[in-house]
């Protein structure tokens, strides 16, 4: 692999456009895991083997198990993660942790309780924060930056491609210390990260169409890997599926499907340049037996002050703008991906 020149590639799994993950190694000898990595969290956590068999979550996962690990190193201290779509429980370990090849010495929380929703729909096994130290719970330090301070990579930057059809392959790709000229064109627009120490960048508006409808005033924007979907205030984002005709039900907007080609973009203004998504970008189109299902890859997620309001901007939206995120000029940089 290229280490060498400082660059690491980690190939992604695309699932059904919603979960990308990729494969890391925990212990001696590896027990391996896939895990999305998140940049809208900071700790890594997989499910124990010492899960009770009641988290069904847990059991229908890969689970870590310490004894058979002679690189364990025990610690036992409670972890707690919150997340708006559900709450994992357990205690924390250290161990070798494998990413891209490269070894780290981690501090990682062993799952013992995942709550079912919504973690037995996840094909991937746990979550790899790829945030900021100042958010991590338990003020572990971070993978990547454990990574960071071993000087191994090119440049202290990560990137995150992820592909459009679940047929691709791979499936997307995460690159530590640098970019894949690959899986992008032309050349990156940057913007600043708040000071806040999260991936999240000042948001100038969002269009619908040529005109401004939402964050005129300007509002944050969190660039999250491991979310799915685009996230906006619930009010903007009533109004907005009202303006393109979408309805509520119990598992999203949809629309009806021959609709679809004449819908406008969705534009989000971000470090001075537009970014818009065409009707392709935010409608996961489903064949079924009994027809077509077009769903809107927006939700509505009301994140409470100091945090929010908030959108939140995921897959969708990296599958079509290719992501750079720079720990050392603390910016993030968007290309069109391929
Ligand atoms: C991982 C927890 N997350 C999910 O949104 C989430 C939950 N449950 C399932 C089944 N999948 C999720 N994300 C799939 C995915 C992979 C890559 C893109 O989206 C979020 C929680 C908030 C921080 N950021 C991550």
């Amino acid at each position: 692999d290229d280490k060498k020149n400082g660059t690491v590639p980690t190939p992604l799994t695309n699932y059904l456009d919603t979960q990308y993950f990729g494969e890391i190694s925990i212990g001696s000898p590896a027990q391996m895991f896939n895990v999305v990595f998140d940049t809208g969290s900071a700790n890594l956590w997989v499910p124990s083997q010492s899960c009770s068999p009641f988290s069904t979550a847990c059991y229908t996962h890969n689970r870590y198990d310490a004894s058979k690990s002679w690189t364990y190193v025990e610690n036992g201290t409670g972890f707690s993660i919150q997340y708006a779509s559900g709450n994992v429980r357990g205690f924390l370990s250290e161990d070798v942790v494998v990413v891209g090849g490269i070894p780290v010495v981690q501090v990682f929380a062993e799952a013992t309780s995942l709550s079912a929703m919504p973690f037995i729909f996840a094909k991937f096994d746990g979550v790899l924060g790829m945030g900021y130290p100042n958010v991590a719970i338990d003020g572990i330090t971070p993978v990547f930056d454990r990574i960071m301070s071993q000087h191994v990579l090119k440049e202290e930057v990560f990137s995150v491609y992820y592909s459009r059809d679940p047929k691709h392959s791979p499936g997307g790709e995460l690159v530590l210390g640098g970019t894949d000229p690959n899986y992008y064109t032309g050349n990156f627009n940057y913007m600043d990260t708040r000071e806040t120490g999260k991936w999240e960048v000042t948001m100038k508006g969002v269009s619908v169409g040529m005109e401004i409808m939402f964050c005129a005033e300007g509002c944050t924007a969190v660039i999250d890997t491991g979310s799915s979907y685009i996230t906006g205030p619930a009010s903007s984002v009533s109004v907005l599926m009202q303006t393109i005709g979408a309805q509520l039900d119990e598992s999203g907007y949809k629309v009806n499907c021959n609709t679809v080609k004449s819908l406008p973009s969705v534009t989000f203004h971000l470090g001075g340049q537009e970014y818009s998504l065409t009707q392709e970008d935010y409608i996961l189109w489903q064949s079924h037996i009994e027809g077509d299902v077009c769903t809107v890859t927006f939700r509505a997620l009301d994140v409470p002050p100091p945090t929010g309001p908030i959108w939140i901007l995921g897959a969708n939206f990296i599958a079509r703008y290719y992501t750079e995120f720079d720990r050392r000029n603390n910016r993030i940089g968007f290309a069109t991906a391929v």
